[in-house]
Formats: C-alpha cells, structure tokens, sequence
C-alpha cells in the first residue's frame, strides 16, 4: 500500500539503476546504483531539490559538488572513497562513487558499542596514511568527522575503513569551515574556528578527535551550545582517556593528545610521523590485543616498509601487496622448497631466516627483505622451473608469497615495481655468482 511518510525510490539517476537508499545527509540521499556499464555497485549522492533551493545548503552542496567533481578520478588510495564521476543535472546533480558495504564510523561512537583498542589505533593508522597521501596532492580535507569515514563490515567486523566526503577539500578560503553544521564542530581544530589558515595539522587535530570519540564514547568535548563547546575546543584540555575507559595505556592517550593540542605547532608535524607513533603504540604492545590475534594490517604495512625489497614501492602500491599476498608463518625446519619440484610460488621473507642448500651443502643464508624461489617463477620452461636447491627455514619465518594468478590480480604498476625488485635480485646474483667464480673480467 502505498505510504506518504515513505520517500519514493527512484528507478534511475542518470544512466544508474537505483537498487535501495542507503541513507542521509544534511543535503543529500544516498542510493546504491548498479552500473550496468562497468558491472559494479556504486553510491551514487544526489542532492535533495529542497536542499537546491535553500540558499545556504544549495551552496554548500554546490561546493561540495564542484570540488568532487574537481577529484573525480585523481585520488587512487585504499583508504580513500574514490570518485567515479560528477555529473551536473540542471535539477538534481549528482556525485558517482565506489560503494562501502557497512556503515559509517559514526554507528561505533555511542557508549556500549565500541571497537576494540587495536581495532581503534589501526583505523587511525589507516586513516593517517590516506590522508597523508592526499596531503601529499595538496589536500587538507577540513570536515574528518566519524560520519565521513566508512567502514567495510565483513560478517559484523570492522575490517577496512575509508575516507569519503572530500567537498571542502577544495576550499582554500575559511568560509568553507561550515561552522553552521554543528555535527562537525565537535572535531574542528582551534585554528579552524578562528578563520586561519589550514595545514595537514588542522586534519590531525580533527583525526584526534574521532579516535578519541571511538576510544570514550564521546567526544573529546561536551557543551550545552556552540559557543560554550567553541570555548571549550579553543581553551580547554580533554579528559584524559586513561580513566576513560579499561586497557587505555599512558602512551596511547598521549598520542590522542598530541593530535589534539591546542597550537598546531605542538602536534606530530606530519601524517607520517603520527602513522610511525601509531603502528609503535602496536608493536611496543601498548594497546591490548582484542578479539584481533592475527597480524593486523598496519603491522604488515610497517613490516614490509622496512624491508629492502619493497624500496622503491609508495605507499598505495605497499597497500596492496598487504591486502593481496599471502602471509605464511613457517617453523624452524620447515622445507619451503625442495630440490628438483616444480615451482610456481616465490616468498619474500618478511621476518626470519633460511638456509639454501645445494647437494647437501649450504650455499647461502637469507634473511628478511630478500626473496626466495623467483627463479623458477620467472624461468621461462618446466624444466628450468624445477628448483635447484633445497630450502630450509632455520630461524621462525613470515613470508609473503605470490604464484603468477596472485600477482596477475595487482595493479600494472605494482606488478611492474615487482618486476624491477626482480631486476635488482638478480643482477646482484649474478654479480655474486661472478664474484664466486673469481671471473677474471667483472661484467657488471
Ligand atoms: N560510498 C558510500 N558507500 C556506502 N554508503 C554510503 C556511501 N556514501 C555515503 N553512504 C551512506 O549514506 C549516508 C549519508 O551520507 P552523506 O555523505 O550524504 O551524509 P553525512 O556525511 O552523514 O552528512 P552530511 O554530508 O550532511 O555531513 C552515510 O551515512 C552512509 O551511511
């Protein structure tokens, strides 16, 4: 029957076929789309006629707009919602982006329903390297806020998260701090208040401030009207998160509190350095591990940074070796290769040691950054893909490894990265195969 209270779903939005509304904003309906062109789930944002014609939300939605359809396809990150599309319709524009199954990070800030402490610090090390990497294009976003950062659910659990709503990244004069949206204020750095001129430091003050609202269950500071909570974000200390909640460490609330401080001057000067106190407070074991035991990603993003072969890798390309390979442990004594089996699968040793022997004899050691078993992955016959040697772990390792189908999944530019590691592995063999030879004329 039908129901007056209940929005009419449209059929399509442009070319889009409306599949159900995912929720609401201030001017905006979100739908999920299917994209019968690409075969893909995509949100699609359109802005609400009434919001149109209100001269303060038909301009902050005409801002919004014209800086996402400015970013349409130049941000490629993980971590970051990426913009398909901007499409002006005279009446109802409209915004295309890659669809996030969950929800927002807004649904994990009431008390009672909170992630854990590791799960906490992760999204912040997540978030802080997406935003770096936007840093790093010139952007400062200027709304981080709980509902601007989605998560991907899997079965229930936080397992991504994503950065969306770059409207007023574009924005350079203060006018787009949209002081008049009161959901934002809670998050907005001092600088951001009074008018000044914005930097990455503004973004991590506001970054701060979400992870201490999903830490406590609320936000860093509580007041009865604006101008009370104003004063407040311009002159007051927030609560130390230690009494704030069980398992919260000194050393975890004096990095929420570093981002938070009052003069941009006294927080982490950078993205990267507040990522490196992040994933510290994880190695260091200064948040409990959870219902999390496994590695967790930022673990893995900080492991593989600091190995040899990923180098030349940025970070987007880092990323997606983290989520793509396959991460093995192996005990002392385990034989990852054996002389004279076909091989497919190449591991690059992640932590630990082995040991490589031929006809018995121990021809080499190898420890974390190096690779083992490229060169029957890239031999170009069966007969030269048999491996030569027997190797055996001898010190507890983690690998990564990658077959050809794995690999075949990455981007061209990160399958083209690996290709020049490869490059560099066996140029050094084959100057250390030479060396050994006591060749009398070195090729290299
Ligand atoms: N890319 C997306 N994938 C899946 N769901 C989304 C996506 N973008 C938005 N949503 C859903 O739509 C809701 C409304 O989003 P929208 O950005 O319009 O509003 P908001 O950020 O909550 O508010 P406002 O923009 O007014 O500050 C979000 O809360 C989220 O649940």
């Amino acid at each position: 029957m039908f129901d007056p209270t209940v929005p009419v779903l449209p059929e399509r939005i442009g070319k889009y076929r409306v599949v159900r509304r995912l929720g609401e904003g201030t001017t905006a309906e979100v739908f999920l789309c299917h994209d019968e062109f690409h075969d893909r789930s995509v949100a699609v944002k359109r802005v609400r006629a009434q919001a149109l014609a209100d001269t303060v939300d038909g301009h902050v939605f005409a801002r919004f707009f014209a800086s996402e359809a400015a970013l349409a396809g130049r941000l490629h990150h993980p971590n970051v919602v990426q913009i398909f599309d901007a499409v002006p319709d005279p009446i109802a524009p409209f915004v295309v982006m890659e669809y996030v199954p969950g929800t927002t990070l807004r649904a994990w800030c009431q008390p009672g329903h909170q992630l854990g402490l590791e799960q906490i610090v992760e999204i912040g090390f997540k978030c802080a390297m997406a935003l770096g990497y936007c840093y790093r294009q010139g952007l400062v976003h200027r709304d981080v806020k709980p509902a601007n950062i989605l998560a991907v659910e899997t079965n229930g659990v936080v397992t991504d998260v994503k950065i969306t709503d770059f409207g007023s990244a574009l924005n350079l004069t203060s006018d787009a701090t949209q002081v008049h949206r009161v959901g934002s204020l809670a998050y907005m750095s001092p600088e951001q208040l009074d008018g000044s001129e914005l930097d990455a430091r503004a973004d991590i003050y506001s970054l701060g401030a979400v992870l201490y609202h999903l830490i406590a269950g609320r936000a860093p500071f509580e007041a009865a009207n604006q101008a009370s909570l104003m004063h407040q974000i311009c002159h007051a200390q927030a609560p130390s998160l230690v009494g704030l909640r069980q398992g919260v460490s000194q050393a975890l609330d004096d990095v929420v509190q570093r981002c938070l401080a009052k003069r941009a001057d006294d927080r982490y000067p950078s993205w990267e350095v507040l990522g490196e106190a992040l994933s510290q407070l994880v190695s260091s074991q200064q948040v409990p591990r959870g219902a999390l035991q496994g590695v967790l990603d930022s673990e893995r993003f900080t492991l593989l940074r600091m190995l040899e072969f990923f180098t030349s890798f940025g970070d987007v390309a880092l990323w997606e070796v983290v989520h793509r390979a396959r991460w093995q442990r192996f005990p002392v004594a385990h034989k990852l290769y054996n002389r004279g089996e076909e091989g497919r699968t190449f591991h690059i040793i992640a932590s630990g040691a082995v040991e490589v022997y031929r006809d018995g004899r121990r021809v080499a050691q190898l420890g974390a950054g190096t690779s083992v078993g490229e060169m029957a992955y890239l031999a170009p016959n069966p007969e030269l893909r048999k491996h030569s040697t027997d190797v055996v772990v001898t010190e507890k390792a983690t690998t990564i490894s990658f077959t050809p189908e794995t690999l075949a999944r990455l981007s061209p530019s990160c399958r083209h990265l690996f290709d020049e590691a490869f490059i560099r592995v066996l140029v050094r063999r084959l100057h250390a195969a030479h060396e050994t030879l006591a060749h009398p004329r070195r090729i290299l």
